[in-house]
């Protein structure tokens, strides 16, 4: 079951979420010298800024070892302003204080943006650098996800009874139809997040309460969001605030 924390203000909550990071960060880093993150675009870049850039994240945040990829992204150049990656540079990196030792950033291979099923393969194979050799078996184990969740439930680029909800080989899969603009993007697929060792979802405002009941009122439903709560069960938490709870019954909501 996932955890459901709700926060009276957005400070509160990227503050929680700060001290979360710090906890997964020294794990990771614990485990293999490096932080290995996927980062959503959307929403959750300001909000992840916000904590991370906060005076309480000062001293805590070893950048150097972070490894940060992106969850999903579009297929446009990196500096439009419909690229995940331009967003999180522009809300997050390009604001590191001066001297920060730098994280590791993987962008998309913007050699092939007019050919998604390439743009798609190519940022497979930066991940099999990263991670593993790519075989039947293995698949790359991300230390924490963070994630967004759209109002339709969709996350990474992976939308509600879409075909690629039922890819089970591909680790990043193209998508040519997504019904939020731009249509091009690639995605991790489903079974790459389900080998992730931590989750979270980060859903702030009252425009995503409506699709929060559905999410965990129908925890057997198929709205992708559902699905990663699905998959890794207690390894997600989500960081709400009371805004986009209001009115979500679950036995594992705590307000803080
Ligand atoms: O298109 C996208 O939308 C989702 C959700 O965005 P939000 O603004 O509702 O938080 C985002 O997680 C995803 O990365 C992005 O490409």
């Amino acid at each position: 079951m996932a955890h459901l924390n709700a926060y009276a203000s957005k400070d509160a909550l990227a503050s929680a979420l700060l001290a979360f990071i710090v906890e997964r960060q020294s794990h990771a880093i614990n485990r293999h010298d490096r932080f290995q993150v996927a980062v959503s675009g959307g929403s959750l870049p300001s909000i992840l800024a916000q904590a991370l850039l906060s005076e309480e994240a000062e001293g805590q945040i070893v950048w150097d070892k972070w490894q940060i990829f992106f969850a999903d992204e579009r297929a446009v150049p990196l500096d439009d302003e419909d690229s995940n990656f331009g967003l999180l540079k522009k809300e997050l990196l390009d604001k590191l204080p001066e001297g920060t030792p730098q994280p590791t950033v993987v962008p998309i291979d913007t050699d092939y943006l007019d050919d998604t099923q390439e743009l798609a393969d190519q940022y497979e194979q930066a991940l099999v650098r990263y991670f593993a050799p790519r075989d039947s078996v293995l698949k790359p184990i991300f230390d924490l996800l963070l994630l967004g969740c759209g109002p339709d439930g969709h996350t990474c680029s992976l939308f509600p009874g879409h075909e690629l909800l039922r890819e089970n080989d591909a680790w990043v899969a193209p998508i040519e139809d997504s019904p939020k603009p731009p249509p091009k993007r690639i995605t991790l697929t489903l079974p790459v997040i389900k080998h992730a060792i931590k989750a979270v979802f980060v859903a702030t405002g009252a425009g995503k309460q409506e699709i929060l009941k559905q999410i965990f009122g129908d925890p057997e439903g198929g709205l992708p969001c559902t699905l990663v709560n699905h998959v890794l069960e207690d390894k997600v938490t989500w960081f709400v605030d009371y805004p986009a709870v209001e009115g979500v019954v679950y036995h594992k909501k705590s307000l803080l």
